[in-house]
């Protein structure tokens, strides 16, 4: 796990909140978020996203480049998952019952076709014309160094409230003082060994709220 903290960007928190809305929830707060980056011979192992102190609101995952599988478990690891594809572009919302269920990524496939870029990212973004624009403007540049790097890998955002209304964070004056039992995202080692996958366990980085947006 990395342990570089980033900011969750406005445009992140404004793309959550429009999703998280047109879901039904309209107070969602997105307040951390976490970064995998998953090459093609990644994995994810079984876990349930439960550090958050608030369980009510959805969780958010936004799937870029490579496809997934992705499994879907019940409330404890010997329920039978639901297999399903994660494409770039897709969105998963997890709220209600399914908020806190078990689930896995076993295995990166690459977009068919070999090393290429799912259609929905081979060409850079049109200019938007909504106001306030929720895309932010990309040099080209930009561009083609993202777009090299999703040829053969997939990023995966999930977006998170942590607390519940009318709660608070505790202040911390010094990130590097918070220890591994503060993270919002927690995975035991010997629990992601015990699945057996012979790939390589995918690099996280954590976003926290920054307190401009
Ligand atoms: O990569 C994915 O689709 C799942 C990520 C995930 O489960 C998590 O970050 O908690
Ligand atoms: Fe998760």
């Amino acid at each position: 796990m990395g342990d570089t903290w980033l900011s969750l960007q406005l445009g992140h928190k404004k793309l959550s909140r429009c999703v998280s809305a047109a879901c039904g929830f309209h107070n969602f707060k997105p307040e951390a978020g976490i970064l995998n980056y998953y090459h093609l011979d990644s994995s994810l192992g079984i876990h349930v996203d439960e550090s958050e102190l608030d369980h009510q609101s959805p969780l958010l995952s936004f799937s870029f480049g490579q496809s997934c599988i992705f499994l879907l478990g019940g409330l404890n690891r010997e329920h039978m998952p639901t297999p399903m594809m994660m494409h770039s572009g897709d969105i998963m919302v997890m709220s209600g019952q399914s908020r806190l269920l078990y689930h896995a990524v076993p295995r990166i496939l690459p977009f068919p076709g070999g090393d290429m870029l799912p259609p929905c990212l081979s060409v850079p973004p049109a200019t938007e014309t909504s106001d306030p624009p929720l895309i932010e403007p990309c040099s080209t540049l930009d561009w083609e160094v993202c777009a090299q790097y999703l040829r053969r890998s997939r990023i995966n955002m999930t977006v998170r409230q942590v607390l519940q209304e009318g709660c608070s964070f505790p202040q911390v004056e010094n990130l590097s003082q918070l220890t591994e039992a503060d993270s919002y995202h927690h995975y035991d080692g010997e629990e992601m060994g015990r699945e057996g996958h012979d790939g390589k366990d995918v690099l996280t980085k954590r976003m926290k709220m920054t307190e401009d947006c």
